[in-house]
């Protein structure tokens, strides 16, 4: 059947098409995301959301030379299908294949990266200066939704954008929709624009232009225009920092969208946004049905919408925080949970569940989250902060200044630490160990298995004396049984796991099995190896370093973390004591000084060097140039 979307190599093509042939495009491209997002995964609900919008974008504006820049980027697979990356949908997430978010080196129709959220009206800003000051770019457009619009960053770039007054365009992706149902004041104001006398007048005024001929159509599209922007007139939020609002329009009707963004783009002389209400999953029912409007989806059975399970059988370290959480809370009515717009990826939907009043989603607002735990914590409550390891970057001022430096005691539930597979480089948890063990008064923890990461909750919300942190992997544990009752661990104290000699291989966090595979493996070659669990990379076990440092040749730290971390508060404690200045041979394993691309975790792992094998050689490669004793 003739396609127009297989005529389409790139978004100057779309240049040629009529607007109903625009429309019916976007009707192809609907089904041909869905088709490709069935095989590989990933995030289905948001990019089924902007179909109509990312045709009228790119139809309408001028790409490469106007700047397309997406927020979160995880809704971008239509653009990227439009971009003349239809082919390579079926690497998307995986290994040497498409990023899932959009990535400059990837395209020149991504002139921005993202996968974090609310960066890109800061970017756009960027852009739309560096145009003003001679460089040769175009028009710079924003596609932020309203979820990303709740995170302080935006009104940042909005308040400095709005003031300057520079001609940019922002969409709002208005869904009604983050991860979960949107919450705080911003999405009720939004959801007020959406549905107030002014959605109305401008539905009104839509339907009669629908029964007017061409030229009348016009002026009545203008002449509603003008109304409806008389009556938003009233001041959005919006206006009042400087951008033109226009809207709300309906983000699926492409002759609506057409000539909103045509008559933008013509007129605009300073900042506009333009309020889009759009339907996350539009157009595909079991998504459109669905509770979370399948945000992030599993391969699928387009018929049926059925997701493929994982074929995992141990629960995953999620559901052990949110089950260990709400089995303390049971006890301990101080226990309260916060979650920066993510409670079923950290877990809190499970606390939630029983303790619907302790749980605190604040939105995407790491920043604010922090130190609003920090308040909790202030006033005697228990608060668990569960922010994934990098989005926890986003509060880390707040932990230093608000939580660290006052030695309140919050908890930190680090979920996804490490390699975290196919979100890529952007979602790695990569950099908690050493941004948390620079600080006083923080404990630091994380856990081997899912049997330590109760103890290490248990111990969590005993500890009353200042901050703690612990960190665990993405997805699902080893196995092990999980205890009724979780120990409280002595803080800084680690364990041996696996007596031996000549080679100790000291871990600390979730890569424990590997570390007892390659002491296997170095047992083959006939050396003996003393594998043990740090527990803590702050406080250290200095009476467990010290002895392994004295009783063995070499020693190796491994963690699931960049340089800087555990192993470096190891050799900082080895230098400082005199333990390196006799015959042991000390290597530090951790992620290399680089970002990984998306993969399966265990190839990334082994990307970063950091196998059983790995680490075997490295021991033993020390163990032969060990220096020799004097
Ligand atoms: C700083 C940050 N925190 C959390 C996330 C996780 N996250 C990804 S998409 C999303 C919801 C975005 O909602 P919205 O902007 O409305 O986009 P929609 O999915 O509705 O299209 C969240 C919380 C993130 N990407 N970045
Ligand atoms: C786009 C985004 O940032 C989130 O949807 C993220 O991909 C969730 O990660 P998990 O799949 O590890 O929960
Ligand atoms: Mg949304």
């Amino acid at each position: 059947m003739h396609s127009l979307l297989d005529e389409i190599t790139a978004p100057s093509d779309l240049k040629t098409l009529s607007d109903q042939q625009l429309a019916q495009l976007a009707d192809e491209l609907r089904v041909d995301v869905i088709e490709a997002v069935s095989r590989t995964g990933g995030h289905l609900g948001s990019s089924l959301g902007v179909v109509e919008l990312t045709v009228a974008l790119h139809a309408v504006f001028d790409t490469p030379k106007d700047k397309l820049i997406w927020d979160v980027g995880h809704q971008c697979y239509p653009h990227k299908v439009l971009t003349g990356r239809r082919a390579g949908m079926g690497t998307l997430r995986q290994e040497g294949g498409l990023s899932g978010f959009t990535k400059r080196s990837e395209s020149p129709y991504d002139p921005f990266g993202a996968a974090h959220s609310s960066t890109s009206i800061s970017a756009a800003h960027g852009f739309t200066v560096a145009r003003d000051l001679g460089q040769d770019t175009g028009d710079a457009i924003a596609v932020i939704g309203d979820g990303s619009i709740s995170a302080g960053m935006a009104y940042e770039a909005l308040n400095n954008a709005g003031a300057e007054g520079r001609r940019m365009f922002v969409i709002l992706n208005d869904n009604e929709m983050s991860i979960a149902p949107p919450v705080g004041a911003m999405s009720k104001y939004m959801s007020g624009l959406a549905g107030t006398a002014l959605a109305q007048l401008n539905a009104f005024g839509q339907d009669i232009e629908t029964v007017l001929p061409g030229p009348m159509r016009d002026h009545a599209r203008r002449a509603r225009e003008l109304v409806t922007g008389a009556v938003a007139s009233q001041g959005t939020i919006f206006e009042e920092l400087g951008f033109e609002y226009i809207g709300p329009i309906d983000g699926h009707d492409m002759s609506q969208l057409l000539s909103v963004l045509r008559s933008a783009r013509t007129r605009a002389k300073g900042p506009v946004l333009i309020h889009c209400c759009t339907v996350k999953g539009k157009g595909y029912a079991p998504a459109e049905t669905s509770a979370d409007k399948y945000h992030g989806v599993a391969k699928f059975d387009v018929a049926s919408g059925a997701q493929m399970k994982s074929g995992a059988n141990a629960p995953s370290y999620t559901t052990v925080f949110g089950q260990t959480l709400t089995q303390l809370a049971e006890k301990d009515s101080k226990i309260v949970g916060i979650t920066a717009a993510m409670p079923s990826g950290t877990g809190l939907d499970i606390f939630a569940q029983r303790f619907a009043d302790r749980m605190f989603d604040v939105g995407i607002a790491e920043q604010h989250g922090v130190t609003f735990a920090a308040g909790l914590a202030a006033s005697g409550l228990k608060p668990f902060c569960a922010i994934y390891s990098t989005f926890l970057q986003r509060g880390y001022d707040q932990i230093v200044h608000d939580v660290a430096l006052q030695n309140l005691p919050v908890r930190f539930a680090i979920d996804r630490a490490g390699l975290v597979g196919a979100d890529g480089a952007t979602h790695a948890g990569a950099f908690d160990i050493g941004f948390l063990t620079a600080l006083p008064n923080m404990v630091v923890m994380a856990a081997a298995d899912e049997a330590e990461l109760v103890h290490m909750i248990t111990t969590a919300a005993a500890h009353d004396t200042g901050p703690i942190a612990f960190r665990y992997p993405r997805g699902t544990g080893t196995g092990v049984s999980i205890p009724q009752e979780g120990e409280l661990l002595q803080i800084g104290k680690g364990r041996i796991v696996r007596p031996g000699a000549e080679i100790a291989l000291l871990s600390f966090g979730g890569h424990l099995a590997e570390a007892l595979k390659a002491a296997d493996l170095i047992s083959a070659q006939g050396v003996d190896a003393t594998v043990a669990d740090a527990r803590f990379a702050k406080p250290l076990d200095h009476a467990l370093i010290s002895k392994l440092a004295k009783t063995h040749k070499v020693l190796i730290t491994i963690e699931q973390g960049a340089q800087g971390g555990f192993g470096a508060m190891v050799l900082h404690y080895l230098a400082d004591t005199g333990l390196l200045d006799g015959p042991l041979a000390v290597r530090s394993m951790t992620l290399p000084d680089r970002f990984i691309d998306q993969a399966a975790p265990d190839a990334m792992y082994a990307d970063a060097g950091l196998t059983a094998t790995d680490i075997a050689a490295t021991a033993l490669q020390a163990l032969k140039r060990a220096p020799v004793s004097v």
